[in-house]
């Protein structure tokens, strides 16, 4: 079943796993490797609708240099889009991209079915899966920040249901009862974010209260960070025996979970957050910052990659890009190769060629573990002893 929130969006209501026919844009000009970079990006969209409970029915790639300002994939291209949605019986369609609302609005038009993109899916992924008060208030931001920008197209719906048609300009200048709806709607969704960012500044608080606790009391803190499924909740528990909730599903974890360990005979916390993904949507960047920011405090990163993706080497770009943009580039970090059970051990080698100083490891089996602990050790001393030096502690 998808989230409520996508299926709000007018989706067939009562279907049990909704059908999608997903959506891409590939440049003319990509082969080889660029070509392969939208198969991964659609690969994972993929697997986005399927942890969103969405049954995907069709696909369709368009080769075009740019998106199409007017329908994403162009009209000819969209026309044979709405025979693909009729011919499957799709309930809705998912672009890979973040369509503008005007995209979204045209395209839904020619197929006749709801047209949401990678970032709703997302919203409404961690929409489902957050589980703390916090957790829960932030996405509910992230969401009014999407749908802010989108309620124009709401706004013709309804002016059309208060009678008073806008189309075709013969509204300007006059104030219609669906333009007065659709302000009262911005102004009820502006003035409910407002209220929601005093309470998100208040718990940020209370943590930053809690982190300052922490760090008083000279017990370096270690943050695990890594890509969405990565394996960041298993190592976690394999760590330190904390049963955090594991599954093969993107973005199974949004709420910190921190427990205490030891390490080369040196105590420490272990922090275990949200994963990362590509273009992971700016809005929840923004949402998500304080618990973001539970990784910039931290002392030392355990960058936690899935070895047994085939993208492993764009998952590691992407992180770091993300850290960099949380303001937690700078910080030391230690790579820990996962999932090397799985893993064909060629892509371990050239992961191990790449990153000579990481550990490879099976956060299932343990396989690895002990040495990682060892290195994990070793590295919190260096970090620590030359953060006194540096007079930080
Ligand atoms: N084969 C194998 N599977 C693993 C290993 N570590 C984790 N997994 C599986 O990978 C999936 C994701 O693991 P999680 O620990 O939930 O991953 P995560 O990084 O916390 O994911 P999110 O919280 O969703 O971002 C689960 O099905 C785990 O059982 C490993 O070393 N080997
Ligand atoms: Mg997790």
């Amino acid at each position: 079943m998808a989230g409520k929130w996508l299926l709000g969006s007018g989706i067939r209501d009562g279907a049990e796993q909704p059908k999608a026919v997903l959506v891409a844009v590939r440049r003319s000009d990509e082969t080889g490797e660029s070509a392969r970079g939208t198969g991964t990006s659609l690969a994972e969209l993929r697997r986005l609708a399927d942890t969103d409970g969405l049954s995907v029915v069709g696909e369709l790639v368009q080769s075009r240099d740019r998106p199409d300002p007017a329908t994403f994939i162009g009209s000819g291209r969209a026309e044979e889009l709405a025979e693909l949605v009729a011919g499957r019986t799709a309930d809705l369609v998912v672009a890979d991209g973040e369509l503008t609302p005007g995209q979204a609005r045209n395209l839904q038009e020619v197929v006749g079915v709801p047209v949401v993109d990678r970032t709703a899916l997302i919203l409404d992924i961690f929409a489902e899966h957050a589980r703390s008060s916090e957790g829960r208030l932030q996405v509910e931001l992230a969401q009014i920040a999407y749908q802010l920008p989108r309620l124009r197209g709401e706004g013709r719906a309804l002016s059309r249901v208060g009678g008073g048609r806008m189309a075709g300009g013969a509204g300007i200048g006059v104030r219609g009862p669906g333009e007065m709806r659709l302000e009262v709607q911005r102004r009820t969704l502006r003035r409910r974010a407002s209220r929601l960012r005093a309470e998100a500044a208040e718990l940020a608080r209370r943590r930053e209260r809690v982190r300052r606790r922490r760090s008083r009391n000279q017990v370096p803190s270690v943050a695990i960070t890594g890509y969405t499924n990565a394996g960041k909740s298993a190592l976690l528990n394999r760590l330190t025996g904390a049963g955090a909730l594991t599954e093969d599903v993107l973005f199974a974890t949004l709420d910190p979970t921190v427990r205490r360990t030891v390490a080369g005979g040196r105590e420490f916390t272990l922090t275990d957050t949200v994963g990362f993904v590509r273009n992971l949507p700016h809005q929840l960047v923004d949402a998500f910052r304080s618990t973001l920011e539970e990784v910039s405090g931290s002392d030392l990163m355990l960058h936690v990659v899935d070895a047994s993706a085939p993208d492993a080497f764009g998952q590691i770009t992407t992180v770091h890009g993300v850290l960099h943009e949380i303001g937690a580039g700078h910080l030391p970090e230690l790579l820990v190769l996962n999932k090397i059970d799985v893993a064909p051990p060629e892509w371990v080698t050239a992961l191990r060629r790449a990153y000579p100083d990481a550990s490879a490891v099976s956060a299932l089996t343990g396989e690895g573990i002990a040495e990682l602990r060892e290195a994990l050790g070793a590295r919190l001393h260096r970090v620590t002893a030359s953060a006194s030096t540096a007079g930080l502690r």
